[in-house]
């Protein structure tokens, strides 16, 4: 049945047992895929009989259809002219992870962070409107999703209007993690309780109805065609549904890496030792040590390490859903009345929080730490899910604490620093494999602002920061360079160690390094301050460029951009003997 499938317009004859069976090989070829291509399992399983019953029923891509988030969007993509290039999936010069404008007609919206496809689908139903054109506008969206604060911004929106919008609420009562919330209670009764939540802000209720039933989809499409205005479908699915394994363990599931199809053994465990492996241990011990510590995670509780954490102390990890702005003001309250929060968050799920950063810790000069995980590179997730801003949004921010560990001594003593700096104090780390340190550790305290010179070479300067640091000390070890090279590792982005700077007035080229944009990062506050210094010399900065980035391993990314150890030793070289 799928060979025979390009286009939504190849199965919209199918009657519904040619479905059922059509849905049998989506998954079948979907598993088989992701075996050997990693990717969003769980979700995607769940969505099979709901992807197809949307082509089927909606005349798309005519019919505007978004997927929120978008890491469902597997079955969607093959069934839209993309089959024969699904196994390139999230794989460099191949599809994305999630959908793109610029890949295909029917991928209506760009996604990858939560919670934006009732807003996009309202403004194209009102476009629709204003044009006078006549076209069906749905939306998918999880039931964790739904909870985020710009879903509800959007909701009232659209329950104040008369557009016709369907709302697909697409309920397998988790998120990655078992999700949480008031409004998870309230799904669970959605079929019993009238008027629920949805009716209250205006919308249609349509529900509830069984996910991965083809009669009850289409049902509940034609039920929601004879309601004019915005309307709700209210499905119950099962995330990994049709893959036992998948479905007992729905966290593990949600993006398991490598596995054996036949029997379930997941193949990719990472054995290196990474800065989130530290992160777990370290809160471990400090929350040990200090009571008033708690620790916070909007939703990435796995993702964070925070787990083992939690299962130590229960009382002082919370898991606020899918709320980057609430996690961070919630830090915030916390602090007035003594408590010590660390807040876990993504760095690219931070820019939702940037004006809770500024105006409710910032401002108040409120000492919340931010653990920011995933800064830099995070490969196969691509543009959306890079950290490549945290440096240049956070460094013009007044009072804020900026660093960047490059190995697990400086990020354990970051971490156990930032508990006693009473001030807004952030931690940048990637998603990386961690450089260990040879020596037992001990907890010491940083000198807030102040580097580390790590070579004493007399031709060339390199200020760099974070990962990048450990690399080009390797680099410049291998390479017999270290008594031309003068590194210097700024653990510190804010403030910067100007004394230092001071030192560097001799040198006739200055290379930084940084894994985040350069556009305001740090090798631009590098130049500012040598400029200051009156420096007659050449900084050059390097970093991401003023793009974005697309989705390919961590490595290959490097290499495109040139952070990899080769280019930076080109660079050095080149500049050597400038
Ligand atoms: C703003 C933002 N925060 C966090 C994430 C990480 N994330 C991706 S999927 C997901 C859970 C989504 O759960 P749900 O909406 O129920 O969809 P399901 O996976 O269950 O289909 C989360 C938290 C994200 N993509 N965007
Ligand atoms: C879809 C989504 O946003 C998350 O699943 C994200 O892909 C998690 O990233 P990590 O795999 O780095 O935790
Ligand atoms: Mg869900």
């Amino acid at each position: 049945m799928l060979e025979n499938i390009q286009y939504p317009k190849d199965l919209r004859q199918l009657s519904i047992p040619e479905m059922e069976l059509l849905a049998h090989e989506l998954r079948e070829f979907i598993l088989e895929t992701l075996s050997i291509k990693p990717g969003h399992l769980g979700a995607n399983l769940g969505v099979v009989e709901l992807t197809i019953a949307l082509h089927h029923y909606y005349q798309t891509p005519a019919d505007l259809l978004v997927w929120d988030v978008g890491h469902q969007a597997y079955p969607h993509k093959i069934l839209t002219g993309r089959k024969d290039a699904f196994d390139t999936i999230r794989q460099q010069g191949g599809l994305a992870g999630f959908p793109e404008r610029k890949e295909s007609e029917y991928d209506t919206f760009g996604v990858g962070h939560s919670s934006t496809s009732i807003s996009a689908i309202l403004g194209m139903a009102r476009a629709s409107k204003l044009k006078n054109e006549n076209r069906k506008h749905i939306a998918v969206i999880g039931d964790a999703s739904i909870t985020s604060g710009m879903a509800m911004e959007a909701l009232n929106h659209l329950g104040d209007t008369d557009l016709d919008v369907t709302i697909i609420l697409n309920d397998n009562s988790i998120g990655i993690d078992p999700s949480m919330g008031a409004l998870k209670t309230h799904f669970a009764h959605l079929d019993q309780q009238r008027p629920n939540f949805f009716e209250h802000l205006g919308l249609h209720f349509i529900g509830t109805f069984d996910g991965h039933s083809f009669t009850e989809l289409l049902k509940a499409f034609e039920l929601a065609d004879k309601i004019n205005g915005p309307k709700i479908i209210h499905l119950k699915t099962i995330k990994g549904k049709g893959y036992e394994k998948a479905e007992l363990d729905q966290v593990k599931w949600h993006a398991p890496g490598k596995f054996d199809k036949l029997t379930g053994e997941l193949l990719s465990g990472n054995k290196q030792k990474t800065y989130q492996d530290v992160f777990g241990e370290s809160m471990i011990e400090l929350m040990q040590e200090n009571r008033a510590m708690v620790a916070i995670t909007p939703a990435m509780l796995t993702g964070s390490n925070l787990v083992q954490v939690r299962e130590k102390f229960p009382d002082r990890v919370f898991d606020v859903g899918i709320a980057e702005q609430h996690s961070v003001t919630f830090a915030a309250g916390l602090v007035t009345q003594g408590i010590v929060p660390y807040v876990s968050i993504y760095s690219t799920f931070l820019q939702r929080a940037y004006d809770q950063v500024i105006h409710d810790v910032a401002l108040q000069n409120l000492a919340v730490v931010f653990c920011i995980d995933r800064a830099g590179i995070v490969g196969s997730d691509g543009a959306t899910h890079h950290g490549y801003f945290d440096i240049s949004f956070l460094n013009s921010i007044p009072n804020l604490v900026v660093s960047s560990p490059r190995n697990e001594t400086d990020f354990r003593n970051l971490l156990y620093t930032a508990q006693f700096t009473s001030r807004p104090f952030a931690i940048r780390y990637p998603k990386n494999a961690i450089d260990l340190s040879d020596k037992a550790y001990s907890p010491a305290l940083m000198t807030i602002g102040k580097s580390e010179t790590l070579s004493f070479g007399t031709q060339l300067a390199i200020c760099s920061t974070g990962k990048l640091s450990s690399r080009i000390l390797e680099i410049i070890r291998k390479n017999q360079l270290s008594e031309h090279i003068h590194l210097i590792d700024f653990a510190f982005i804010k403030p910067l160690d100007l004394d230092v700077l001071e030192q560097l007035k001799s040198f006739g080229y200055i290379l930084t390094y940084e894994d985040g944009i350069m556009n305001g990062g740090f090798g631009e506050a590098i130049r500012k301050a040598m400029a200051a210094l009156n420096y007659q010399g050449n900084v050059l900065t390097f970093g991401y460029p003023d793009s974005f980035i697309l989705h390919a391993t961590i490595e290959e990314l490097e290499q495109q951009i040139g952070l990899d150890d080769e280019s930076i030793l080109l660079n050095i070289r080149q500049f050597l003997n400038a």
